[in-house]
């Protein structure tokens, strides 16, 4: 079974048609990468695969089951500008998202409970390379670290599906190479399917298992929003030979 299945999924506002008859699946452990114009909506689906938005029709299937309407913590999300608490230190942004996912309620927990969670989170913070740094505040951390971050926060609530919005297209160049070893080597390491909207189309041939190119085939100039986009390119990238062959002939 697909960890995703999508079928004849149509998304409107109002009378405007943001996405039009998608159909394709995701399978689990995929690095699915998304291009596309702006504006041709690329983080709509996104916020779709998230529970933020619904689709206007078609089938829309995670682990061929409906797809929960609310976000959950099966579904991380890591976006470009940062989701952090400013008051809180390192160690508590990644601490507070295992105490939400285990005690909604209160957003605490104590004892036994409580340090393992602590434990928990310094793993995973370790494993993003903010282990010094544990005591630190968000507004004390480059772009860089604040990102690595982000990413610890979505990551300790173990989710299946890691949705990256943009996630490194506010960084430098060198950081953002260190970002992608990072991301590639978590990816692998937590057995995660990524979905990632991305600009670059380098980013998205060099980080993904498979790259989707989202646009509009039907442009009618007296009625700019009647058509959605789709699905034009559909590019599998398993080895580098294939993507560097692929990238070449773009
Ligand atoms: N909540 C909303 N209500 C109405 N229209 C919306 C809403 N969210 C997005 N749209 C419209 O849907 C279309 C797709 O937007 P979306 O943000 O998904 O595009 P995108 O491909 O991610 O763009 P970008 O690359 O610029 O981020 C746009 O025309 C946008 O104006």
């Amino acid at each position: 079974m697909s960890l995703i299945t999508i079928k004849n999924l149509w998304k409107r506002y109002g009378e405007t048609v943001v996405l039009e008859n998608l159909s394709f699946s995701i399978e689990a452990g995929e690095f699915c990468t998304l291009v596309g114009p702006s504006g041709c909506g690329k983080s709509t689906f996104l916020k779709m695969l998230l529970g933020e938005e619904s689709p206007t029709k078609g089938l829309f299937l995670f682990e061929g089951k409906p797809f929960p309407a609310e976000p959950s913590a099966e579904r991380g999300i890591v976006f470009q500008r940062y989701s952090l608490f400013s008051h809180l230190s390192v160690l508590e942004n990644v601490m507070l998202g295992i105490e939400l996912g285990a005690s909604p309620l209160l957003g605490k927990l104590f004892g036994k409970a409580k340090k393992r969670a602590r434990e928990e989170a310094i793993a995973m913070l370790e494993a993003v390379g903010l282990g010094d740094v544990l005591h630190h505040y968000p507004s004390q951390l480059s772009g860089g670290m604040q990102q690595r971050l982000s990413i610890a926060q979505s990551l300790v609530k173990k989710p299946k599906l890691l949705l990256l919005d943009e996630p490194f297209g506010a960084l430098d160049p060198g950081i953002r190479a260190d970002m992608h070893a990072l991301i590639l080597d978590l990816w692998k390491k937590n057995n995660l399917t990524v979905v990632m909207v991305t600009h670059d189309l380098h980013e998205g041939f060099y980080l993904g298992t498979r790259l989707l190119v989202f646009d509009k085939v039907r442009l009618d100039p007296q009625a700019p929003n009647a058509f959605g986009a789709k699905i034009t390119y559909d590019i599998p990238l398993h080895d580098k030979k294939e993507k560097e062959s692929v990238f070449k002939k773009n």
